[in-house]
Protein backbone atom coordinates (compact mmCIF):
# COMPACT_ATOMS: atom_id res chain seq x y z
CA UNK A 1 0.00 0.00 0.00
CA UNK A 2 1.29 3.45 -1.09
CA UNK A 3 1.00 6.46 1.54
CA UNK A 4 1.59 10.18 0.20
CA UNK A 5 1.60 12.84 3.25
CA UNK A 6 0.80 15.91 1.30
CA UNK A 7 -0.97 19.39 2.86
CA UNK A 8 -4.46 18.98 2.25
CA UNK A 9 -4.43 22.09 -0.41
CA UNK A 10 -0.80 22.77 -1.74
CA UNK A 11 0.37 26.26 -0.62
CA UNK A 12 1.51 27.63 -4.01
CA UNK A 13 4.84 28.47 -4.06
CA UNK A 14 6.74 31.84 -4.61
CA UNK A 15 10.17 31.20 -5.68
CA UNK A 16 13.15 33.75 -6.62
CA UNK A 17 16.48 33.00 -7.76
CA UNK A 18 18.76 35.61 -8.17
CA UNK A 19 22.87 35.69 -8.93
CA UNK A 20 25.15 36.57 -5.81
CA UNK A 21 28.39 37.55 -5.33
CA UNK A 22 30.19 34.94 -2.87
CA UNK A 23 33.12 32.97 -3.27
CA UNK A 24 31.93 31.29 -0.28
CA UNK A 25 32.37 27.32 -0.05
CA UNK A 26 28.83 26.02 -1.01
CA UNK A 27 28.88 24.02 2.29
CA UNK A 28 29.89 26.52 4.46
CA UNK A 29 26.95 27.91 3.80
CA UNK A 30 24.54 25.70 5.31
CA UNK A 31 23.52 26.84 9.03
CA UNK A 32 22.67 24.80 11.64
CA UNK A 33 19.06 23.28 12.04
CA UNK A 34 16.72 20.13 11.79
CA UNK A 35 18.73 17.16 10.56
CA UNK A 36 15.77 16.86 8.01
CA UNK A 37 16.27 20.01 6.69
CA UNK A 38 20.00 19.90 5.91
CA UNK A 39 20.05 19.43 1.81
CA UNK A 40 23.30 18.76 -0.51
CA UNK A 41 24.11 17.80 -3.66
CA UNK A 42 27.64 19.25 -4.75
CA UNK A 43 30.79 17.91 -6.32
CA UNK A 44 34.36 19.78 -6.65
CA UNK A 45 32.53 22.92 -4.75
CA UNK A 46 29.88 22.85 -7.41
CA UNK A 47 25.89 22.00 -7.34
CA UNK A 48 23.77 22.61 -4.60
CA UNK A 49 22.88 23.13 -0.84
CA UNK A 50 19.78 24.06 0.83
CA UNK A 51 18.00 24.61 3.89
CA UNK A 52 14.53 24.71 5.50
CA UNK A 53 11.45 22.86 3.94
CA UNK A 54 8.56 25.03 2.30
CA UNK A 55 6.99 21.91 1.32
CA UNK A 56 7.64 18.07 1.84
CA UNK A 57 6.42 14.98 0.95
CA UNK A 58 6.59 11.10 1.97
CA UNK A 59 5.66 8.26 0.26
CA UNK A 60 5.76 4.37 0.82
CA UNK A 61 5.49 1.12 -1.48
CA UNK A 62 5.83 0.30 -5.55
CA UNK A 63 4.61 3.60 -6.42
CA UNK A 64 7.03 5.59 -4.90
CA UNK A 65 8.35 6.90 -7.70
CA UNK A 66 4.99 7.86 -9.08
CA UNK A 67 3.68 9.26 -6.35
CA UNK A 68 6.52 11.47 -6.30
CA UNK A 69 6.10 12.80 -9.65
CA UNK A 70 2.62 13.39 -9.09
CA UNK A 71 3.32 15.36 -6.26
CA UNK A 72 5.72 17.22 -7.72
CA UNK A 73 3.62 17.96 -10.66
CA UNK A 74 1.22 19.62 -8.04
CA UNK A 75 3.51 21.33 -6.27
CA UNK A 76 5.12 22.74 -9.97
CA UNK A 77 1.93 23.57 -11.44
CA UNK A 78 1.12 26.04 -8.88
CA UNK A 79 3.81 27.70 -8.44
CA UNK A 80 4.94 31.60 -9.47
CA UNK A 81 8.81 31.21 -10.22
CA UNK A 82 10.92 34.55 -11.08
CA UNK A 83 14.19 32.96 -12.45
CA UNK A 84 16.87 35.73 -13.13
CA UNK A 85 19.36 33.01 -13.41
CA UNK A 86 18.20 30.14 -15.83
CA UNK A 87 20.59 27.35 -15.23
CA UNK A 88 20.66 24.18 -13.89
CA UNK A 89 19.59 24.09 -10.59
CA UNK A 90 18.04 27.40 -10.75
CA UNK A 91 14.41 28.38 -10.25
CA UNK A 92 12.25 26.05 -8.44
CA UNK A 93 14.38 22.27 -7.43
CA UNK A 94 13.39 19.74 -4.93
CA UNK A 95 16.01 17.34 -2.92
CA UNK A 96 14.60 13.46 -2.77
CA UNK A 97 15.69 9.94 -1.33
CA UNK A 98 14.20 7.25 -2.40
CA UNK A 99 14.02 3.57 -0.56
CA UNK A 100 15.67 0.76 -2.09
CA UNK A 101 13.30 -2.03 -1.68
CA UNK A 102 9.43 -1.93 -2.69
CA UNK A 103 8.89 -3.07 0.65
CA UNK A 104 10.91 -0.92 3.00
CA UNK A 105 9.30 0.64 6.05
CA UNK A 106 11.24 3.83 5.36
CA UNK A 107 9.42 6.40 3.10
CA UNK A 108 10.98 8.21 0.31
CA UNK A 109 11.54 11.68 1.44
CA UNK A 110 11.58 14.36 -1.33
CA UNK A 111 11.67 17.93 -0.07
CA UNK A 112 11.41 21.60 -1.33
CA UNK A 113 13.89 23.87 0.81
CA UNK A 114 13.46 27.81 1.53
CA UNK A 115 16.61 28.61 1.00
CA UNK A 116 18.62 26.81 -1.76
CA UNK A 117 21.69 28.15 -3.00
CA UNK A 118 23.79 27.05 -6.32
CA UNK A 119 26.90 26.89 -7.84
CA UNK A 120 27.35 26.42 -11.61
CA UNK A 121 30.85 27.25 -13.88
CA UNK A 122 31.64 29.66 -10.69
CA UNK A 123 28.81 31.72 -10.81
CA UNK A 124 26.87 31.36 -7.92
CA UNK A 125 23.15 31.94 -7.49
CA UNK A 126 20.37 31.67 -4.53
CA UNK A 127 16.79 30.59 -4.80
CA UNK A 128 13.72 31.58 -1.80
CA UNK A 129 10.76 29.51 -1.88
CA UNK A 130 8.07 30.95 0.14
CA UNK A 131 4.31 30.07 0.64
CA UNK A 132 3.77 33.86 1.60
CA UNK A 133 2.34 35.61 -1.30
CA UNK A 134 5.06 38.39 -0.83
CA UNK A 135 8.64 38.21 -1.77
CA UNK A 136 10.88 38.38 1.32
CA UNK A 137 14.11 40.20 0.94
CA UNK A 138 16.98 38.55 -0.19
CA UNK A 139 20.30 38.27 2.27
CA UNK A 140 23.21 37.28 0.91
CA UNK A 141 24.25 33.63 2.46
CA UNK A 142 27.30 34.21 4.65
CA UNK A 143 29.37 31.69 6.16
CA UNK A 144 27.14 30.01 9.02
CA UNK A 145 28.46 28.85 12.71
CA UNK A 146 30.27 26.00 12.02
CA UNK A 147 29.60 22.19 12.68
CA UNK A 148 31.10 20.34 15.76
CA UNK A 149 32.39 16.99 15.17
CA UNK A 150 30.61 13.62 16.75
CA UNK A 151 31.42 13.34 20.77
CA UNK A 152 32.42 9.63 22.07
CA UNK A 153 31.89 8.15 18.70
CA UNK A 154 31.26 3.86 19.26
CA UNK A 155 30.21 1.68 16.59
CA UNK A 156 28.55 -2.02 16.76
CA UNK A 157 27.90 -4.54 14.18
CA UNK A 158 24.10 -4.08 12.48
CA UNK A 159 22.03 -7.12 11.26
CA UNK A 160 25.43 -9.25 10.24
CA UNK A 161 28.92 -9.50 11.75
CA UNK A 162 31.41 -9.55 9.75
CA UNK A 163 31.67 -13.40 10.21
CA UNK A 164 27.66 -13.65 9.03
CA UNK A 165 28.05 -11.08 6.30
CA UNK A 166 31.16 -13.82 5.09
CA UNK A 167 28.40 -16.57 5.57
CA UNK A 168 26.05 -14.70 3.37
CA UNK A 169 28.26 -13.82 0.79
CA UNK A 170 29.70 -17.85 0.37
CA UNK A 171 25.47 -18.52 0.92
CA UNK A 172 25.31 -16.52 -2.24
CA UNK A 173 27.89 -17.76 -4.38
CA UNK A 174 25.99 -20.80 -3.74
CA UNK A 175 22.88 -19.91 -5.16
CA UNK A 176 25.07 -18.68 -8.22
CA UNK A 177 26.50 -21.61 -8.68
CA UNK A 178 23.10 -23.55 -8.73
CA UNK A 179 22.19 -21.71 -11.44
CA UNK A 180 19.45 -19.22 -9.17
CA UNK A 181 21.00 -15.51 -10.56
CA UNK A 182 24.04 -14.50 -11.98
CA UNK A 183 25.18 -11.61 -9.63
CA UNK A 184 23.78 -10.17 -5.95
CA UNK A 185 24.76 -7.45 -4.26
CA UNK A 186 24.64 -7.79 -0.86
CA UNK A 187 24.99 -5.19 2.06
CA UNK A 188 25.86 -4.93 5.72
CA UNK A 189 25.21 -2.17 8.11
CA UNK A 190 27.11 -0.74 11.24
CA UNK A 191 24.95 1.17 13.87
CA UNK A 192 26.93 4.17 15.31
CA UNK A 193 26.25 6.45 17.88
CA UNK A 194 27.54 9.86 19.15
CA UNK A 195 27.14 11.44 22.83
CA UNK A 196 25.40 14.21 20.94
CA UNK A 197 23.04 14.88 17.97
CA UNK A 198 24.62 13.95 15.34
CA UNK A 199 25.51 17.75 12.76
CA UNK A 200 25.08 16.62 8.81
CA UNK A 201 26.80 19.37 8.43
CA UNK A 202 30.34 18.19 9.85
CA UNK A 203 30.02 14.83 7.81
CA UNK A 204 29.50 16.99 4.37
CA UNK A 205 32.40 19.00 5.09
CA UNK A 206 34.53 16.07 5.96
CA UNK A 207 33.37 13.73 2.70
CA UNK A 208 33.77 17.05 0.39
CA UNK A 209 37.32 17.28 2.16
CA UNK A 210 38.38 13.99 1.27
CA UNK A 211 36.27 12.27 -1.75
CA UNK A 212 35.92 15.30 -4.29
CA UNK A 213 35.34 12.55 -6.84
CA UNK A 214 32.20 11.83 -5.21
CA UNK A 215 28.98 14.14 -5.14
CA UNK A 216 28.39 14.82 -1.18
CA UNK A 217 24.97 14.70 -0.66
CA UNK A 218 22.26 15.31 2.37
CA UNK A 219 18.52 14.57 2.52
CA UNK A 220 16.17 14.06 5.03
CA UNK A 221 19.29 12.92 7.19
CA UNK A 222 20.99 10.46 4.34
CA UNK A 223 24.28 11.51 4.06
CA UNK A 224 27.42 10.25 1.90
CA UNK A 225 29.69 11.00 -0.96
CA UNK A 226 28.77 8.72 -3.87
CA UNK A 227 30.65 8.02 -6.92
CA UNK A 228 27.57 6.44 -8.46
CA UNK A 229 25.69 8.37 -10.63
CA UNK A 230 22.54 6.79 -11.50
CA UNK A 231 21.56 9.23 -13.95
CA UNK A 232 21.55 12.98 -15.03
CA UNK A 233 19.58 14.62 -17.61
CA UNK A 234 21.06 18.30 -18.04
CA UNK A 235 18.51 20.39 -21.25
CA UNK A 236 17.82 16.43 -22.18
CA UNK A 237 21.42 15.30 -22.18
CA UNK A 238 21.54 11.74 -20.54
CA UNK A 239 24.61 10.77 -18.45
CA UNK A 240 24.80 7.42 -15.80
CA UNK A 241 28.16 6.26 -14.28
CA UNK A 242 27.61 3.03 -14.13
CA UNK A 243 30.63 1.42 -11.62
CA UNK A 244 30.96 -2.68 -10.21
CA UNK A 245 34.38 -4.15 -9.74
CA UNK A 246 36.37 -3.06 -6.90
CA UNK A 247 40.32 -2.60 -5.42
CA UNK A 248 40.95 -1.48 -2.49
CA UNK A 249 43.78 0.75 -1.89
CA UNK A 250 47.17 0.21 -0.41
CA UNK A 251 48.24 3.27 0.31
CA UNK A 252 51.27 3.02 -1.54
CA UNK A 253 50.99 4.64 -5.26
CA UNK A 254 53.02 2.54 -7.46
CA UNK A 255 51.28 -0.77 -6.17
CA UNK A 256 47.68 0.56 -6.59
CA UNK A 257 48.96 1.80 -9.71
CA UNK A 258 49.76 -2.38 -10.51
CA UNK A 259 46.75 -3.20 -8.75
CA UNK A 260 44.38 -0.69 -10.78
CA UNK A 261 46.08 -2.45 -14.18
CA UNK A 262 44.99 -6.12 -12.81
CA UNK A 263 41.45 -4.60 -11.69
CA UNK A 264 41.28 -3.98 -15.89
CA UNK A 265 42.03 -6.85 -17.21
CA UNK A 266 40.26 -9.02 -13.99
CA UNK A 267 37.70 -10.92 -15.63
CA UNK A 268 35.65 -11.80 -12.91
CA UNK A 269 35.70 -7.74 -12.17
CA UNK A 270 34.91 -7.44 -15.64
CA UNK A 271 31.51 -9.50 -16.08
CA UNK A 272 30.49 -7.83 -12.85
CA UNK A 273 30.83 -4.60 -14.66
CA UNK A 274 29.23 -5.75 -18.06
CA UNK A 275 26.73 -6.96 -15.85
CA UNK A 276 26.05 -3.29 -14.26
CA UNK A 277 26.56 -1.53 -17.48
CA UNK A 278 24.37 -3.59 -19.58
CA UNK A 279 21.55 -3.57 -16.94
CA UNK A 280 22.13 0.53 -17.50
CA UNK A 281 21.89 0.61 -21.25
CA UNK A 282 18.71 -1.75 -21.49
CA UNK A 283 16.81 0.22 -19.13
CA UNK A 284 17.52 2.97 -20.71
CA UNK A 285 16.79 2.15 -24.14
CA UNK A 286 12.85 2.80 -24.39
CA UNK A 287 13.06 6.19 -22.82
CA UNK A 288 16.55 7.38 -24.80
CA UNK A 289 18.13 7.58 -28.41
CA UNK A 290 21.57 7.49 -29.05
CA UNK A 291 22.68 5.70 -26.41
CA UNK A 292 26.62 5.56 -26.40
CA UNK A 293 28.33 3.13 -24.08
CA UNK A 294 32.31 3.07 -24.51
CA UNK A 295 33.84 -0.90 -25.13
CA UNK A 296 35.77 -0.79 -22.21
CA UNK A 297 35.76 0.46 -18.59
CA UNK A 298 37.96 3.38 -16.74
CA UNK A 299 39.78 2.98 -13.88
CA UNK A 300 38.39 5.50 -11.28
CA UNK A 301 40.67 6.11 -8.24
CA UNK A 302 39.28 7.12 -4.53
CA UNK A 303 41.43 7.46 -1.97
CA UNK A 304 40.07 4.00 -0.15
CA UNK A 305 38.94 1.87 -3.22
CA UNK A 306 39.15 1.57 -6.61
CA UNK A 307 36.35 1.34 -9.28
CA UNK A 308 35.62 -0.19 -13.16
CA UNK A 309 33.71 2.84 -14.48
CA UNK A 310 31.44 3.03 -17.50
CA UNK A 311 30.19 6.44 -18.46
CA UNK A 312 26.86 6.00 -20.52
CA UNK A 313 25.50 8.87 -22.23
CA UNK A 314 22.31 9.46 -24.01
CA UNK A 315 19.58 11.60 -24.88
CA UNK A 316 16.16 11.86 -22.98
CA UNK A 317 13.19 10.79 -25.83
CA UNK A 318 9.63 11.61 -25.38
CA UNK A 319 10.11 14.14 -22.60
CA UNK A 320 11.37 11.59 -20.06
CA UNK A 321 12.32 13.30 -16.46
CA UNK A 322 15.11 12.79 -14.76
CA UNK A 323 12.92 11.15 -11.75
CA UNK A 324 11.28 9.18 -14.75
CA UNK A 325 14.96 7.84 -16.13
CA UNK A 326 16.16 7.19 -12.37
CA UNK A 327 12.78 4.92 -11.05
CA UNK A 328 13.70 2.92 -14.62
CA UNK A 329 17.12 1.92 -13.63
CA UNK A 330 16.14 1.57 -9.96
CA UNK A 331 17.89 -0.87 -8.84
CA UNK A 332 21.03 -1.41 -11.60
CA UNK A 333 22.52 -4.75 -11.24
CA UNK A 334 25.13 -2.15 -9.18
CA UNK A 335 22.94 -2.46 -6.38
CA UNK A 336 20.73 -4.96 -6.99
CA UNK A 337 22.03 -7.97 -9.38
CA UNK A 338 21.03 -9.84 -12.45
CA UNK A 339 18.24 -10.50 -12.92
CA UNK A 340 17.18 -7.93 -10.76
CA UNK A 341 14.09 -9.58 -9.48
CA UNK A 342 15.86 -12.53 -8.44
CA UNK A 343 19.10 -10.99 -7.24
CA UNK A 344 16.13 -8.46 -5.14
CA UNK A 345 15.05 -11.35 -3.73
CA UNK A 346 17.79 -13.38 -2.46
CA UNK A 347 18.98 -9.93 -1.00
CA UNK A 348 16.09 -9.78 1.31
CA UNK A 349 16.84 -13.42 2.74
CA UNK A 350 20.08 -12.91 3.28
CA UNK A 351 20.68 -9.56 4.39
CA UNK A 352 18.53 -9.57 7.19
CA UNK A 353 17.91 -5.67 7.13
CA UNK A 354 15.67 -3.23 5.77
CA UNK A 355 18.21 -1.15 3.52
CA UNK A 356 16.24 1.87 4.16
CA UNK A 357 17.03 4.61 1.46
CA UNK A 358 20.94 3.26 1.25
CA UNK A 359 21.54 2.22 -2.67
CA UNK A 360 18.46 4.32 -3.57
CA UNK A 361 18.13 7.27 -6.01
CA UNK A 362 19.17 10.40 -4.30
CA UNK A 363 19.69 13.78 -5.45
CA UNK A 364 17.31 16.92 -7.29
CA UNK A 365 15.19 17.27 -9.70
CA UNK A 366 13.65 21.07 -11.33
CA UNK A 367 10.21 21.60 -12.55
CA UNK A 368 11.57 21.20 -16.60
CA UNK A 369 12.41 17.50 -16.47
CA UNK A 370 16.40 17.82 -15.45
CA UNK A 371 17.98 16.65 -12.59
CA UNK A 372 20.61 14.33 -11.13
CA UNK A 373 19.82 11.48 -8.97
CA UNK A 374 22.85 9.29 -7.57
CA UNK A 375 23.02 5.60 -6.26
CA UNK A 376 23.03 6.33 -2.24
CA UNK A 377 26.26 4.41 -1.44
CA UNK A 378 29.28 5.19 1.30
CA UNK A 379 26.85 6.80 3.01
CA UNK A 380 24.80 6.78 6.16
CA UNK A 381 20.92 7.87 7.35
CA UNK A 382 20.60 9.15 11.02
CA UNK A 383 18.11 8.44 12.86
CA UNK A 384 15.26 11.28 12.75
CA UNK A 385 13.96 10.43 16.12
CA UNK A 386 17.52 9.86 17.86
CA UNK A 387 20.15 11.92 15.57
CA UNK A 388 22.69 10.58 17.75
CA UNK A 389 22.66 7.55 16.03
CA UNK A 390 23.48 6.94 12.31
CA UNK A 391 23.56 3.43 10.65
CA UNK A 392 26.23 3.31 8.21
CA UNK A 393 25.96 1.05 5.22
CA UNK A 394 28.57 -1.22 2.56
CA UNK A 395 27.61 -3.89 -0.08
CA UNK A 396 29.92 -5.90 -2.48
CA UNK A 397 29.02 -7.37 -6.24
CA UNK A 398 29.14 -11.05 -5.86
CA UNK A 399 29.54 -13.18 -8.78
CA UNK A 400 30.28 -16.80 -8.94
CA UNK A 401 34.39 -16.21 -8.52
CA UNK A 402 33.58 -14.03 -5.20
CA UNK A 403 35.48 -15.03 -2.07
CA UNK A 404 33.76 -14.10 1.34
CA UNK A 405 36.92 -12.76 3.37
CA UNK A 406 37.48 -10.61 0.18
CA UNK A 407 34.73 -9.29 0.19
CA UNK A 408 34.23 -8.70 3.87
CA UNK A 409 37.88 -6.70 3.46
CA UNK A 410 35.89 -5.08 0.49
CA UNK A 411 33.09 -3.88 2.56
CA UNK A 412 35.48 -2.30 5.18
CA UNK A 413 36.92 -0.47 3.03
CA UNK A 414 33.90 0.96 1.76
CA UNK A 415 32.79 2.20 5.20
CA UNK A 416 36.09 3.66 5.67
CA UNK A 417 34.66 7.10 4.47
CA UNK A 418 31.49 7.58 6.82
CA UNK A 419 33.77 5.71 9.16
CA UNK A 420 36.54 8.51 9.02
CA UNK A 421 33.63 11.30 8.67
CA UNK A 422 32.29 10.65 11.84
CA UNK A 423 35.87 10.97 13.68
CA UNK A 424 37.42 14.02 14.39
CA UNK A 425 39.35 15.18 12.29
C1 LIG B 1 27.12 -1.51 -3.13
C2 LIG B 1 28.17 -0.67 -3.06
O1 LIG B 1 28.96 -0.39 -4.13
C3 LIG B 1 28.67 -0.91 -5.41
C4 LIG B 1 29.36 -2.20 -5.63
C5 LIG B 1 30.59 -2.25 -6.25
C6 LIG B 1 31.32 -3.58 -6.36
O2 LIG B 1 30.85 -4.57 -5.83
O3 LIG B 1 32.40 -3.64 -6.99
C7 LIG B 1 31.19 -1.09 -6.76
C8 LIG B 1 30.54 0.09 -6.72
C9 LIG B 1 29.10 0.15 -6.40
O4 LIG B 1 28.36 -0.03 -7.55
C10 LIG B 1 28.47 0.07 -1.80
O5 LIG B 1 29.41 0.88 -1.82
O6 LIG B 1 27.79 -0.14 -0.80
Amino acid sequence: MSTVTVPAAAPTLVVRTVTVDTDEPLLHLLPPGPVEQCASWVRQGEGLVGWGSAVSCETRGPSRFEDAREWWSAVTAGAVVRDEVGTSGSGLICFGSFPFADDSTEPARLVVPEVVVGRRDGRTFVTTITTRPELTPLETPGAAVPPAPPLDVAFADGALSPTAYAGAVAAAVGRITAGEVDKVVLARDLVVTSAEPIDPRWLLRRLADEYDNTWVFAVAGLVGATPELLVRRDQGLVTSRVLAGTIRRTGDDEKDLALAASLARSSKDLEEHEYAVRSVAEALAPHCSSINVPESPFVLHLPNVMHLATDVAAVAANGATALALAAALHPSAAVGGTPTADAVRIIGELERMDRGRYAGPVGWMDAAGDGAWGIALRCGAIDLNDPRQIRIFAGCGIVAGSDPESEVAESVAKLVPMRDALMDA
